[in-house]
């Protein structure tokens, strides 16, 4: 070869070296304005090693070393950490195309539930959604929720006439189990009754169905953050494969078109889905994304609400607040704004689940003709000695500025559209707790369960470990 080829070759090679650095994110440096970047000591990789091990302990060192807001290197991606409270209100005033979570949530939906975003996906669902999940339609979803609760929450458990007896569970594991299949029916239908012969024999069979899909979901739900980072070894990987197929053909169109109730949120963006000419083995893949957005975090939250309204809780579940014990019961009314109506009671719940000040349209389905019912028998529970002002104590520092304390329900584009309908789900099930059940904990001096921080980015955060309780029917 001449002189003149070998140094083209040089360069060539030189080029191809320096775009793979590129690539390899080598020479990414923090911009001015920006926050501190640290790309870890291996390319491309970054940090991830670590993060996987123990990500809390990981982001505290980071934040040590960086501060509240830091830039990280994990795998190929920049990931931003913010761990200021008081930052995240500017932060969520950034345009929203800036928050675009999309290109990357459409690479985990590949690889964690196999379906292949096309063009206009986010334009339905957005519109299934405000059509939906918001305004009218929420009460349409609200009361399918009541009604499949109280299917799955009153069966078998007897009636106070026989003196029921008192029924034993994981607390964590009973309101997730209850919340996830109410929920799923509520959205993907129920049996028809001309099927099977009856409304008995078809509520049961929603009872049986719903309940393998809970523990397969939940065989799922364990995998997840590992089959998420891509690191799930060989045997949990085909286990991982298994389960994805069942829920395809478990929520496949084929099924969901034998059922009755279906909700319209899941139905048009189905129908939408046909009318672009999609797979059908493609809907069905889709179908399993909106079990996942709309079952993963609900369950897991209600356990908080749960836990927190036991009574002999000796201790606060979340540190966002305080419980002041008080030993009367005062009385709460329904409506108004009054500040110890019902409504406002039970919002302040769920504050840790939401954004202070913003007030959720959610208690309407109370005010319809059984809520005066479930009223009169709220007052009557002498176990249950609930002041929710009174014994909801927030630290002086945590009201006015921090009205973006924590973002439940993200930020930007993609800021989830279930979060009223979420909202409802969860009161509504703490509620019927309280109104059927006796319920307490079987350890008096019961601890608060650890946060598995295993789960971090994944959505709802989860107890390490179940608290055991038992309950029976008041009534
Ligand atoms: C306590 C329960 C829930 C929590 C904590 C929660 C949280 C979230 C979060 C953090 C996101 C991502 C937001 C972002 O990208 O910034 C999300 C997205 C989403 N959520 Fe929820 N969610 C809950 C319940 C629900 C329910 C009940 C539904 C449906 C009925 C739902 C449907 C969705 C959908 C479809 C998306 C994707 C939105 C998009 O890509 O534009 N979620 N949710």
């Amino acid at each position: 070869a001449d002189t003149g080829s070998l140094i083209w070759g040089y360069h060539l090679c030189l080029v191809a070296l320096l775009g793979g650095l590129y690539v390899l994110g080598v020479f990414r440096k923090q911009r001015p304005g920006e926050p501190p970047l640290d790309k870890g000591l291996i390319p491309w990789l970054g940090h991830v090693l670590e993060f996987r091990r123990d990500t809390f302990k990981f982001l505290e060192r980071m934040r040590q070393k960086h501060g509240d807001v830091f830039t990280v290197q994990l795998g190929g991606f920049y990931f931003t950490f913010l761990q200021d409270p008081f930052s995240f209100g500017a932060f969520v005033k950034e345009s929203r195309e800036k928050l675009d979570f999309n290109s990357f949530a459409e690479q985990l939906v590949y690889r964690v539930f196999g379906y292949k975003a096309v063009e206009n996906d986010h334009h339905v669902l957005h519109n299934a959604s405000n059509k939906h999940l918001k305004g009218e339609g929420l009460e349409v979803m609200t009361q399918a929720m009541m009604s499949n609760l109280q299917n799955l929450m009153l069966h078998s458990v007897g009636s106070a006439t026989d003196q029921s007896p008192w029924k034993e569970d994981g607390l964590f594991m009973y309101s997730y189990n209850i919340v996830f299949r109410a929920g799923f029916l509520a959205l993907f239908g129920n049996v028809p009754h001309k099927s099977e012969g009856g409304e008995e024999k078809a509520k049961e069979k929603d009872r049986t169905h719903s309940e393998t899909l809970f523990y397969e979901f939940r065989k799922y739900d364990q995998l997840f953050p590992n089959l998420a980072y891509g690191v799930l070894p060989p045997k949990q990987k085909w286990e991982a494969d298994r389960l994805q197929s069942y829920f395809w053909d478990a929520v496949s169109v084929q099924n969901m078109k034998a059922k009755d109730n279906i909700s319209r949120w899941v139905w048009d963006m189905q129908q939408a889905k046909e009318e672009v000419g999609m797979d059908e083995s493609m809907i069905n893949k889709y179908m399993f994304v909106l079990l996942w957005a709309s079952q993963g975090n609900t369950g897991p939250s209600s356990f908080g609400p749960s836990l927190l309204l036991s009574p002999r809780l000796p201790q606060t579940y979340a540190a966002h607040f305080q419980i002041k014990p008080k030993n009367h019961l005062r009385s709460l009314t329904a409506t108004g704004k009054g500040k110890h109506s019902l409504a406002r009671g039970l919002d302040l719940l769920y504050q840790p689940w939401r954004e202070q000040g913003k007030h959720v349209n959610s208690l309407k389905y109370f005010k319809t003709s059984n809520f005066i019912f479930f009223l009169e028998f709220f007052f009557c529970l002498i176990t249950v000695k609930l002041t929710l002002e009174e014994w909801i104590h927030w630290p002086e520092e945590a009201k006015e500025p921090f009205i973006y304390y924590n973002m439940p329900w993200g930020a930007g584009v993609s800021m989830c559209p279930g979060r009223f309908f979420a909202t409802n789900e969860l009161k509504q099930f703490v509620f019927l707790m309280l109104v059927y059940f006796e319920f307490e904990l079987k350890n008096p001096n019961e601890e608060i369960p650890e946060i598995d921080f295993r789960r971090w980015g994944f959505g709802s955060m989860q107890p390490i470990r179940d608290v055991q309780f038992r309950y029976r029917l008041r009534f």
